[in-house]
């Protein structure tokens, strides 16, 4: 299998959120898990997105797997390889986006990288370096309250600087409405000051088609869905694309079981999403001071979901408002605390495959890392879109048997995005 365009995904929803972008913009993708296993048979593809879940560990840990997967990408003849980052740009002054992306840029021999987390669809835009999500400042966005990286700055060339070896740059959006050739000569009086790195604008996607058509050209970038989309196009003009387009209904031939929600996001439309989920579906909310104390809360759980799921899906949530998480992470630390309860609602995943589920909604990225994880899922065939940045997967070679899975970003999806993506998975 030699495959034109790889990436790296920092967590696990984010790179179903890539494989999906990609998938859509006509290159046939594959989700690994990590660096696959020799023997997992992985179908011919254009695009490979490895998983890993690097957003919030230590920057040598994270440096270190992306190194590998990004070994395990050019050995397969991966040109390109893209850095999937969060478009909310979910990081600290540690890391991990500015220390990967030196790293893979130095393993790829050097070079200016464009790094833009813009992805238009789902409302994320960058002018003069300053991140918008939806209309609000990233600092102005309830951003600011999220449980492991809150952000509190919306200018990304200092953001992205506090993280980094070497100075940082922009690339502004007068100069990427010039077009392909503007932005090189751009990237190339940056090479000549020693600037390794650079944060790009875009607003619209056309603007995104010209920094894919820029990045491809260069060994690697580091985005969200938006560069992804460029890239893809880039790749389907350039003629490389000989498949003819991907194609999503392989993906979703009907699995049986039944179904569940699991729910670790504590973003603003997760909780929304829950209150309306409540309506139509029972909702388990657990006490996430429980859950630190000990298996008491998680084996009640089970139970409760047991009573419950052979009569339709059930949603179990350790989500909670701002106020809750910030008391709950004084009294045990953040990152104490975050580990703790991806740990117990992974165990609640595994608890509920184990007694038949096997169509699985997982809300937010650190959740959805340590369930599918759990569960020792190799990898994803990529299905139809349930929201933007939202696709159906189905396994493959899972030991479990085939599943279809929805991991939800924690800020993704309408109000009624469980109910919608359970009505796509049957
Ligand atoms: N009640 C709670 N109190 C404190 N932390 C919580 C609580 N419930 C969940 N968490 C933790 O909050 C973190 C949520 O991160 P996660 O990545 O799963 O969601 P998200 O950030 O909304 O999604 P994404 O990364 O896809 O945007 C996890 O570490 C989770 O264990
Ligand atoms: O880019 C995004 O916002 C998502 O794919 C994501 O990475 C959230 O975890």
């Amino acid at each position: 299998m030699a495959i034109l365009l790889g990436s790296i995904a920092d967590d696990y929803t984010g790179a179903s959120d890539l494989a999906n972008t990609l998938t859509k913009n006509g290159l046939r993708t594959v989700q690994t898990v990590g660096i696959p296993d020799p023997s997992l048979a992985l179908p011919d593809v254009d695009a490979v997105v490895v998983s890993l879940k690097i957003r919030s560990v230590p920057a040598s840990d994270a440096v270190a797997a992306a190194a590998s997967a990004e070994r395990w990408l050019r050995q397969r003849g991966a040109g390109h390889v893209l850095y999937k980052i969060c478009s909310t740009f979910d990081s600290t002054d540690a890391g991990n986006i500015g220390p990967v992306t030196e790293a893979l840029s130095d393993a790829a021999g050097g070079g200016v990288v464009l790094v833009t987390p813009a992805f238009p669809e789902t409302g994320r835009t960058v002018y003069l370096g300053h991140l918008f999500v939806g209309g609000q400042p990233l600092n102005e966005s309830p951003l600011k309250d999220h449980p492991l990286n809150p952000m509190h700055d919306a200018n990304l060339v200092r953001v992205l600087t506090r993280q980094s070896r070497n100075a940082v740059g922009l690339v502004d959006l007068t100069t990427i409405a010039a077009g392909p050739g503007a932005v090189k000569a751009r990237l190339d009086a940056f090479r000549t000051a020693g600037i390794t790195a650079v944060i790009a604008d875009a607003i619209f996607e056309r603007d995104l088609e010209t920094l894919g058509e820029v990045a491809l050209e260069t060994p690697v970038s580091t985005g969200a869905s938006g560069l992804g989309l460029g890239l893809a196009r880039a790749l389907v003009r350039s003629g490389r694309i000989s498949s003819g387009g991907a194609t999503t209904t392989d993906a979703i031939r009907p699995v049986g079981g039944l179904s569940a929600v699991v729910a670790g996001s504590c973003s603003k439309a997760t909780l929304h999403q829950l209150d309306i989920a409540e309506r139509s579906m029972p909702v388990l909310r657990l006490d996430p001071e429980q859950l630190l104390a000990g298996p008491d809360e998680i084996a009640a759980a089970i139970s409760w979901a047991g009573d419950r799921i052979s009569a339709g899906p059930v949603v179990i949530a350790a989500s909670a408002a701002p106020e809750t998480v910030s008391r709950l992470q004084l009294l045990y630390g953040r990152e104490a605390s975050g580990h703790a309860i991806e740990t117990a609602t992974s165990i609640i995943t595994a608890e509920l495959v184990e007694r038949g589920v096997r169509r699985l909604v997982v809300a937010g990225g650190e959740t959805s890392g340590a369930a599918v994880d759990r569960l020792a899922i190799p990898a994803f065939l990529i299905g139809p879109e349930i929201a933007p940045g939202v696709p159906v997967l189905r396994t493959v070679g899972n030991a479990q048997g085939d599943m279809l899975l929805a991991l939800k970003s924690g800020n993704f999806g309408g109000d009624d995005f469980f109910t919608a993506a359970l009505a796509m998975m049957h």
